[in-house]
């Protein structure tokens, strides 16, 4: 079945798709529930899966309800589930804010009691839960007082959502280490009747809009929510299937993350909106997104345009190369897990150096020059022989890097996209003087043996 077919599932393809899948991962609202009334149906069909030895797990960016709170709700309405299938963004996002952001210090939550227990679970202190009522003048809101312990801005469904609260969230995003996290960008909550409510997008949009940052999302598409179900139950990308109502985030995921995916027409999308994407022709709409890497490779090699600069292509390295490099390189970042590291991929016309810390919620760009092809092509060559043992040649602490203009993520491709997903963007600002001080170099080697020398630059500051 390839992935950028639309196919009506019918007849003996349910029984091969259902063969060649170990775990159905479900979204809940418009696939299995709109709003308390269950879909006809979905109960049945769940506990079937999983009495034929299949797990079943629900993803769902609804962050109103405790993984707990879920399983109450789906025994209720007949499903027989467990708390720690359930996957939703109250969850994950104290997860993420626990294991990936390290947070210290407390949030500032514009969100539900459902989640204010998720932090609590994980022992992170939140304020902000509930009415926050109107006091004093407009320069007494600009001067609100806001509590020193606060290091994080995160926005969830709030039905309490105000203008105090979205002025209280823009005074603590004024500070450039508070990090800005959200559950999700939905626009539309589905209900019974066919009925529906603004969805938790509308109220991330209007902080982001009044801080002037974009938070980091934790809900799908991002793949987040489905690196914490892996890491918990150890299923196989390939042999799962994602059940989704909306492409723009369950089938999203799906693709993202390299699952199966099936679009129910009971919720938010419509078969002409997937066979518009389908027919579009731009590869994010297709795939909506997971096709891409291997056109960003042929893309680098079909455009260079170095000749303008003077610089013969033929002389640089052959296609596959780049399509070699840019995967292996995408897995190295990723293997090394969310730290400052770097990414060369070609992007547009010209190569790219992208350097994503850690601790700040942006990417820095530089484009490579002349001296970076050569290190690059000099250190793939020497990666040619086998190198025994992971060693760490060299390290040193970066310093920081100035940010220039801001570079628009969308007009990024892959593996840039996906590496800076959520992040401003912005070109390197140089500064005067030396530049690119020191190259330290990281030798990895694959369980296969293939080693790659990753290096990495010190851009002054
Ligand atoms: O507004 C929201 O947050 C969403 O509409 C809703 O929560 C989506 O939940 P899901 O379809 O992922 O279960």
């Amino acid at each position: 079945m390839s992935r950028s077919k639309c196919t009506r599932l019918s007849g003996a393809l349910v029984e091969q798709l259902l063969d060649s899948v170990d775990s159905v991962l479900f979204d809940c609202d418009g696939v299995i529930w709109r709003g308390d009334q269950a879909i006809t149906g979905a109960s049945e069909v769940i506990n079937l899966l999983k009495e034929h030895g299949k797990k079943v797990f629900f993803v769902t960016n609804n962050s109103t309800k405790t993984r707990k709170m879920y399983a109450d709700k789906m025994s209720s309405l007949g499903f027989n589930v467990t708390a720690d299938e359930v996957f939703g963004t109250a969850y994950c996002c104290a997860v993420f804010l626990k294991t990936v952001c390290r947070l210290e210090g407390k949030v500032y939550l514009m969100g539900s009691n459902a989640m204010k227990q998720e932090l609590e679970a994980v022992g992170v202190q939140q304020v902000g839960v509930g009415p926050d009522h109107v006091s004093g003048q407009q320069i007494d809101w600009a001067n609100v007082p806001l509590d020193p312990e606060v290091k994080a801005v995160v926005v969830g469904f709030d039905e309490h959502f105000s203008y105090m609260k979205l002025n209280r969230a823009m005074q603590y995003l004024v500070q450039k280490d508070c990090l800005f996290v959200g559950t999700n960008r939905d626009t539309r909550l589905p209900l019974e009747g066919g009925k529906a409510v603004p969805g938790t997008g509308c109220l991330l949009q209007a902080v982001e809009t009044a801080a002037q940052r974009q938070a980091q999302t934790v809900g799908k598409p991002n793949h987040f929510m489905f690196d914490c179900l892996a890491a918990q139950f150890g299923v196989e990308r390939e042999r799962c299937l994602m059940v989704g109502d909306r492409l723009d985030t369950d089938i999203l995921l799906g693709s993202n993350c390299g699952l199966k995916t099936l679009l129910t027409l009971t919720g938010v999308s419509t078969v002409a909106e997937a066979e518009a994407h389908r027919d579009s022709g731009s590869a994010e709409r297709q795939g909506m997104g997971t096709i891409q890497k291997k056109d960003a490779a042929r893309f680098i090699c079909t455009k260079t345009s170095f000749q303008g600069g003077g610089f013969d292509s033929s002389s640089y390295l052959p296609k596959a190369f780049w399509i070699g490099l840019s995967a292996i390189l995408l897995l190295v970042v990723v293997a090394l897990g969310l730290a400052g590291h770097l990414a060369l991929a070609g992007s547009g016309s010209k190569g790219l150096i992208c350097y994503k810390p850690v601790d700040q919620d942006s990417c820095f760009l530089q484009t490579m020059v002349r001296s970076d092809y050569e290190h690059v092509g000099s250190l793939v060559n020497a990666s040619g022989h086998k190198l025994c043992g992971n060693k760490m040649q060299r390290r040193t602490e970066f310093l920081g890097v100035l940010a220039a203009s801001q570079v628009n993520v969308s007009s990024l491709e892959e593996p840039l996209q996906t590496l800076c997903q959520d992040r401003s963007v912005h070109w390197t600002r140089r500064t005067d003087g030396k530049q690119r001080l020191v190259y330290f170099c990281i030798d990895i080697c694959f369980p296969s043996n293939i080693c790659v020398s990753v290096c990495f630059y010190y851009l002054p500051e």
